[in-house]
């Protein structure tokens, strides 16, 4: 008869790998429960491990999330590897893309809530340890950061990554690179006589290539750079396109990861601190990213009990230089940042720059600074005055509907 494990905290050390998960595996009390565990496929051998839930906004109504189910696969691995075991469970998603401009809004944001609240529920009803919380879209990104500030256990956060770009060639010959806004500029162009239903149709099919999300510096892009740069995920990873293969290894690797955490005894609030949300903002800055970040991460702060207010964002976007041309106000999507070496790069800017807190914790159990060391920017910066020597294109940073107004019609 087994009556759970024995796998108390060894003397000496107060970490235990197995902070919530006793409470279903140890003891005779536990029998009915062990018994369940045992139908989803766990054995004797299993239950000194940590439980890491593997939290998905997989569906396949959205191209965002819908290769969530292939990274959850591979994360799995990777906990497996480090001694673990996963438990895989969904929480809802809907895409703004999808839902807007109908009756369907109303549901957008409130979604956040829902997924926050879902992981939440699974996490703390079955007593699992840490969890690698996946998400691809608006805002199941936001909705799984809040679920790991408000449950404070070992998490990695991991991106979908966005879709590839995709390419229309109008009835004038002119060749664009096009994304979700394209469609929604050609609807207001063609209402105005600008623009042929044909060329409208042309821009449908090529806005969105496959899976992915959004390809600018949309939202779920700039929150993948806020996770990124917050050290909830791991280094690099934000940057990568969806059908990208490396995104299977920072998936296994983010599996591995959580359960270092657990190791460590390392949880989501010792890396959300203040000086964390504010590395969060300075990225969103030099990207001039959304202005739903102001949004998201003032609530997933109220989650972590980390006071954040606009200020902070005035106060950090008055001293960060904004670095990169992406779209919606500028030229170059995700697959582009990938390119010249993702979030990495610019955050290596911003440190030798003075303008990021080196000394933040992050998933890897390293410093923000210290995952940095071997990043060699292709963008320099002038540490002196905090401004970029070249390549800035505005001397502060700015979400981006203020930049939005330097945009120049398309078409
Ligand atoms: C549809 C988009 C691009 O996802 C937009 O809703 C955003 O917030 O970025």
């Amino acid at each position: 008869m087994t009556t759970g494990t024995d796998s108390t905290p060894a003397p000496g050390t107060d970490v235990d790998i197995k902070p919530r998960s006793r409470d279903v595996t140890d003891g005779l009390e536990k029998t009915a429960a062990r018994g369940m565990l045992r139908a989803v496929g766990m054995g004797d051998d299993d239950w000194a491990k940590p439980q890491i839930g593997v939290g998905s906004s997989w569906n396949e109504i959205t191209p965002c999330n819908l290769s969530l189910d292939r990274l959850a696969k591979a994360v799995k691995e990777g906990v497996f590897a480090a001694g673990g075991y996963p438990l895989e469970f969904g929480t809802i998603s809907v895409s703004d893309g999808i839902s807007m401009g109908h009756e369907g809004m109303h549901f957008s944001l409130v979604s956040r809530e829902v997924i926050a609240d879902s992981v939440e529920t699974v996490m703390s009803a079955e007593r699992l340890d840490g969890s690698v919380l996946l998400a691809g879209c608006d805002k199941s990104l936001p909705g799984m950061l809040m679920a790991a500030a408000r449950l404070d256990l070992a998490n990695v956060f991991l991106y979908a990554g966005s879709t590839l770009p995709g390419y229309a060639t109008l009835s004038d010959g002119s060749e664009h690179q096009v994304t979700i806004i394209d469609a929604f500029e050609a609807v207001g162009a063609c209402s105005r006589g600008l623009m042929s239903q044909a060329d409208v149709d042309t821009i449908e099919r090529a806005i969105c290539p496959g899976e992915g999300a959004c390809g600018g510096m949309y939202t779920a892009n700039t929150m993948a750079s806020a996770a990124e740069a917050m050290g909830m995920s791991l280094p690099g990873s934000a940057a990568p396109p969806a059908p990208d293969r490396r995104r299977d290894r920072y998936a296994r690797e983010s599996g591995e990861a959580v359960v270092g955490m657990l190791r460590r005894g390392i949880t989501a609030r010792d890396i959300m601190t203040k000086e964390a949300f504010e590395n969060a903002i300075a990225v969103v800055m030099a990207f001039g990213g959304s202005t739903n970040a102001v949004l998201h991460l003032l609530a997933i702060a109220h989650e972590a009990e980390i006071e954040l207010s606009l200020d902070d964002f005035s106060r950090i976007g008055s001293r960060v230089p904004h670095l990169a041309d992406v779209k919606p106000f500028g030229k170059h999507v995700m697959t582009d940042v990938d390119r010249i070496g993702g979030v990495p790069v610019v955050m290596k800017a911003l440190l030798d720059a003075g303008l990021l807190h080196g000394d933040c914790l992050t998933v890897t159990g390293q410093t923000v600074a210290e995952n940095l060391a071997h990043i060699a920017p292709p963008i320099r910066t002038d540490s002196s005055s905090g401004r970029p020597r070249h390549r800035s294109i505005r001397p502060v940073g700015s979400p981006s509907s203020r930049a939005r107004s330097h945009r120049k019609a398309r078409w």
